[in-house]
């Protein structure tokens, strides 16, 4: 499969600690894949060495077909929006992003004016940027990162610190670029639930390390309510849920079947298992929560470390 972005292997390291150790990782063109891990997990080190803007210590990345030294050709595909965005806080709006278009060769007014528009700064493009907002800033800095048209944008944590209006504006403007525009993304974040409405793919980085994808729809089947089913037999008890004609479950472990489908139904499960000689230890209703999932895989509470 040909992919927009391609991370073999890649670590790096600070002395003797790893910051990132041997992540691999592939994002198809079109995709927005969602980086989550706790303060100081790597998600940052991991944008940068994408970016070209830190070398790692092992690995490669390649951007289309581009590797190693032959990267460089196509760094400028690459938007960023890492840490802070860079702006000038004593001139506009407007004269930031003119700034920018110069150093990339483009001198266009109307050009300004369109992506002004695509991060909703049309009619704040004449004020100073000290006298911004912080969603106002955000939205300057992702537009700053679209000078030039990337294919690929990396978004460092762009919601955190904004309140919900600044978190919609920031949602929708990502959504529109996606959709509208095909650009591919990398946005990392603790703000789980909001992460959910944007992202296609999860990767959980810890310590350095991936510890595992996932696909919004695996995770909204983990995370959702279910019937769970403690038993001493799955494999008996699945023969009696496909007679009733569940096709929505999965065995989770020795004793557990999850079904992800008809929560009325647990009153029935339990007369038919009864009736097959299947004993049951126990039948619920479950849910977790996102953050509890990350918790249980990470170890520790996102939300309260990443500040
Ligand atoms: N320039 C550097 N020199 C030494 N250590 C560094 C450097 N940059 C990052 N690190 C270390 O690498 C590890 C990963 O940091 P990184 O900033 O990538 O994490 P993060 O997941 O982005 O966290 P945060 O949400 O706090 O930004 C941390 O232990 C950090 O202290």
């Amino acid at each position: 499969m040909d992919y927009l972005l391609s991370v073999q292997n890649l670590s790096k390291k600070y002395s003797n600690q790893f910051a990132i150790n041997n992540i691999s990782l592939n994002l198809k063109k079109g995709e927005i894949y969602g980086l989550i891990g706790k303060n100081g997990a790597g998600k940052t080190t991991l944008l940068k060495i994408i970016s070209g803007l830190v070398k790692p210590s092992n690995g490669d990345v390649a951007l289309f077909d581009y590797s190693g030294a032959s990267r460089k050709k196509v760094l400028s595909r690459i938007g960023t929006l890492i840490e802070a965005p860079g702006l000038y806080s004593n001139l506009t709006a407007y004269d930031n992003l003119k700034l920018k278009c110069l150093c990339l060769g483009i001198n266009d007014p109307k050009y300004i004016g369109s992506i002004l528009e695509i991060v909703g700064l049309e009619g704040e493009s004449n004020k100073k940027v000290k006298q911004y907002s912080l969603g106002m800033k955000q939205r300057l800095g992702i537009a700053m990162a679209l000078v030039g048209e990337p294919d690929l944008l990396l978004l460092d944590e762009p919601i955190n610190g904004l309140d919900p209006q600044g978190i919609k504006d920031v949602r929708d403007i990502v959504l529109k670029l996606n959709k509208e525009y095909g650009i591919t993304m990398i946005i990392s974040s603790h703000i789980l639930d909001e992460l959910l409405k944007i992202v296609d793919r999860f990767g959980i980085i810890n310590d350095g390390r991936l510890l595992k994808e996932i696909s919004k729809a695996e995770l909204k089947e983990i995370c959702c309510n279910h019937i769970e089913i403690n038993i001493e037999e799955p494999k008996k008890a699945i023969v009696v849920l496909d007679k009733l004609g569940f096709n929505n479950y999965k065995v989770i472990d020795n004793h557990t079947i999850n079904i992800y489908e008809r929560l009325n139904d647990s009153g029935l499960i339990s007369m038919e298992l009864y009736k097959n000689d299947i004993s049951i230890n126990s039948i619920s209703i479950e849910s977790i929560s996102i953050e509890d999932y990350f918790i249980h895989l990470t170890g520790g509470n996102i939300d309260e470390q990443s500040n």
